[in-house]
């Protein structure tokens, strides 16, 4: 399989396949670092960075928002000083698809060019 940080989204309709345990099981250890949490009934791939300072934090956010803009893919982005919450579901299925995957991996390939 080629690794997700190399992939593309694909565009999101209310049809598209939700991730399935066993795919959830295949894609995990690539984005180890990320939790999946149910907000409002709904599972979500959350992450909380680190940084120095406020001004690192919010670099950080616009690069993630631009590599969305990129995709066609957005995620909930929370800023504050020396941190940032990021949050990746698919809004169209009220749920994961492969595009948080892939989306989590090139978040955290931001936060290792950045750092
Ligand atoms: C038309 C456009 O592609 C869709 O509305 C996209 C935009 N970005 C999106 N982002 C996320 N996270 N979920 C979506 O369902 C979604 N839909």
């Amino acid at each position: 399989m080629e690794a997700l940080v190399k992939q593309k989204c694909t565009a999101c309709h209310k049809d598209a396949p939700r991730v399935t345990e066993a795919e959830i099981t295949e894609l995990k250890p690539q984005i180890p670092d990320w939790n999946i949490v149910e907000v409002d009934g709904e599972a979500r791939l959350e992450r909380t960075y680190k940084f120095p300072d406020f001004q690192s934090a919010l670099d950080f956010t616009n690069r993630v928002g631009a590599a969305a803009e990129d995709e066609g893919h957005h995620p909930a982005l929370l800023t504050e000083w020396g941190k940032v919450k990021v949050s990746w579901w698919t809004h169209a299925i009220s749920g994961l698809h492969r595009n948080d995957f892939i989306m989590a991996a090139k978040t955290d390939q931001i936060a290792t060019e950045a750092s």
